[in-house]
């Protein structure tokens, strides 16, 4: 716990470059001004009532002052008034102030978040969940952002006590030392429940994982969930993940109130002790013991809020470590950027898999299996096998997404590593089986691969991917708002909107996997026919179930259980009646 708040503290004094350092020594003025004002209380009561009140003079700094100046009972009131405002002015620009780092601070950290979960290796990101991701950014650096500033209180509320216990200290030494352990006693009372808050704050964060994996795994899959009747299934589990969470924000709310409770009924008591003994066996005179009084009326609260603050930090803190944790995995698995990366190899021959494997975590048996194979420039490869082969995955591994556990991949006879591996995959472009279209215009979905593309060039590689009709035809153009992830074009809209967007990267690479699957046949012939016509100009490698996407191919390529049983040429494949192909294309005649 000591070890985890030693590091948010180095953290944020990190991540605010020392800012919330000039806070806090606003805050320390603030605390002195406030301080000094009650202190000046002295000198009036001794001014007002001189014969009740003891005398000023014997009391350090104040006692001195009063002596050199003499000042009178009106020049006493205006400095009084006069702090007031310079504290209330010194608090309010520590409290902008404050606000303005902290926001900035924690909007630095989830972008932070966010590109260093951009830049990790797909495979670790691949095991992440996507809710879980969201929750990070939104809950859980809200929950940071919360810790931060219950630490800030905290930091604030101990200067303020520092502050009055020296001021305590100079009017009375035995008093301010009484003072000073009764607080001691009522904090160390309190740590049980300063414990069952660490205990909420780690409860609480796996539900609010739970909540968002449920809710995102709803909003994502919700035409499935409707087409299953499962709404109220999930609106059950969603209730169940929210009764969770209730129940426990009750439970720490009863405890962090009986806390508060206890803590006020403690006051009372050390208050009504602190009074008995002043008056019965210190025997203060009047003023000093009104300004004690008051020191310590506003020591109280600053006594709870310090309980509070620990409380609701040591709740929220656990927070910050699930953030550092994941960031650090992130940042461990980062690909190389910029200086400390290195241009990938000009793709003029061909691209080689060599004895490469390839095992997911904690799989049975590996999805690849000492693969060796190879694809040619200008060529168009096709590669073919039962689902669950292993298809996509070596898809994954030549577009630079995967690496393999053995063997290796060379482009042009240069070996793709975790140095250029992200600049290779900036000369590829993909088109998977579920195209993925963002909620925006048809032109902003293309120009997610070409952000500067003209308008020109847009229609270009519509007309290429035989999407240019239909686009013809909507009211808006390129305008047209396709829907949440694309749902309001047909999926074969989509696909060739998917296959337009990868065109206008101009890739020296294009992998389409099953990417006409969700198109009708005649659409199949279209694009297959219009892929064929790219021959020399692309490199194509296509996965593919149906022959209407091989047919046009230079090279083929089978795969089962994760390995290469059949490679060769189209012509001399499709001419061998024992071969895959020969089998497959017999299969087309039945299929049409
Ligand atoms: N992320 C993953 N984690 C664990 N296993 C995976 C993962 N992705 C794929 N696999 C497994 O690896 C094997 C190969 O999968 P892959 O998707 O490459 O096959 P495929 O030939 O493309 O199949 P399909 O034609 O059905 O798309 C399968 O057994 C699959 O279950």
């Amino acid at each position: 716990m000591i070890a985890s708040l030693n590091r948010f503290v180095t953290f944020l004094w990190r991540l605010t470059n020392g800012r919330i350092g000039i806070a806090l020594a606003l805050n320390v003025l603030a605390s002195f001004t406030e301080g000094v004002s009650l202190f000046l209380l002295i000198p009036l009561i001794a001014t007002i009532d001189a014969g009740r009140s003891g005398n000023a003079i014997d009391i350090p700094v104040i006692g001195d002052l009063m002596q050199r100046f003499q000042p009178s009972l009106g020049l006493l009131l205006v400095g009084f008034v006069l702090l007031i405002a310079v504290q209330g002015t010194l608090i309010r620009s520590k409290t902008v102030y404050l606000t303005t780092v902290m926001h900035h601070a924690i909007d630095r950290l989830r972008q932070a978040f966010f590109v260093r979960a951009g830049n990790a290796q797909w495979e670790v990101l691949q095991q992440t969940r996507v809710s879980d991701l969201s929750n990070m950014l939104t809950v859980e650096t809200g929950r940071v952002q919360i810790a931060a500033a219950n630490l800030m209180s905290l930091l604030q509320a101990l200067i303020l006590l520092a502050t009055y216990l020296v001021m305590a200290l100079l009017v009375s030494w035995q008093m301010a030392l009484f003072a000073a352990v009764i607080g001691l006693v009522m904090f160390a009372a309190l740590y049980p429940i300063r414990r069952q808050a660490t205990r909420f704050g780690q409860d609480v964060g796996q539900m609010f994982r739970e909540q968002n994996r449920t809710l995102l795994e709803f909003l994502t899959g919700i035409r499935v969930a409707k087409s299953f009747l499962i709404e109220d299934a999930y609106a059950k589990r969603f209730w169940q993940r929210l009764t969770l969470i209730r129940r426990s924000t009750l439970r720490y709310t009863r405890i962090s109130t009986l806390g508060t409770f206890s803590f006020q009924v403690m006051s009372a008591i050390a208050a009504a002790a602190f009074i008995w003994v002043a008056v019965e066996v210190a025997q203060l005179d009047f003023g000093r013991l009104i300004v004690l009084l008051l020191i310590f009326l506003r020591l109280a609260p600053r006594f709870g809020a310090i309980q509070e603050s620990i409380q609701n930090l040591l709740s929220n803190l656990p927070a910050f470590d699930s953030f550092r944790e994941q960031t650090t995995m992130f940042a461990e698995a980062a690909e190389p950027k910029g200086k400390r990366s290195e241009a990938a190899p000009p793709f003029t021959d061909e691209v080689r898999l060599e004895g490469l494997s390839l095992s997911y975590p904690g799989a049975a048996k590996p999805a690849l299996d000492d693969v060796s194979l190879s694809i040619k420039f200008g060529r168009i490869t096709a590669l073919i096998g039962p689902s669950g082969s292993g298809k996509s995955t070596i898809a994954d591994l030549v577009m630079g997404l995967l690496r393999p556990t053995t063997g290796r991949i060379t482009v042009d006879g240069v070996e793709i590593t975790d140095r250029n591996r992200r600049a290779w995959r900036g000369s590829v472009a993909f088109v998977p089986q579920e195209a993925f279209l963002l909620h925006d215009t048809i032109a902003a979905n293309l120009r997610i691969a070409l952000p500067d593309a003209s308008d020109d060039l847009l229609w270009s590689v519509l007309d290429q991917a035989k999407a240019l009709p239909f686009v013809e035809q909507l009211s808006d153009g390129l305008q047209t708002v396709v829907g949440e992830r694309g749902t309001r074009l047909s999926g074969g809209e989509r696909q060739r909107i998917a296959l337009a967007r990868a065109l206008l990267r101009k890739p020296k690479l294009l992998i389409l996997d099953e990417a006409t699957s969700a198109l009708d046949w005649e659409n199949q012939q279209m694009i297959a026919a219009d892929i064929a016509a790219m021959r020399g100009k692309v490199t194509i490698l296509t996965v593919a179930h149906r022959p209407s996407m091989i047919r046009f191919a230079d090279d083929m390529i089978a795969i089962e259980n994760g390995r290469c049983v059949e490679s060769g040429t189209f012509a001399a494949l499709a001419a061998d009646p024992n071969s895959r192909l020969a089998a497959m294309l017999r299969g087309e005649g039945t299929e049409v």
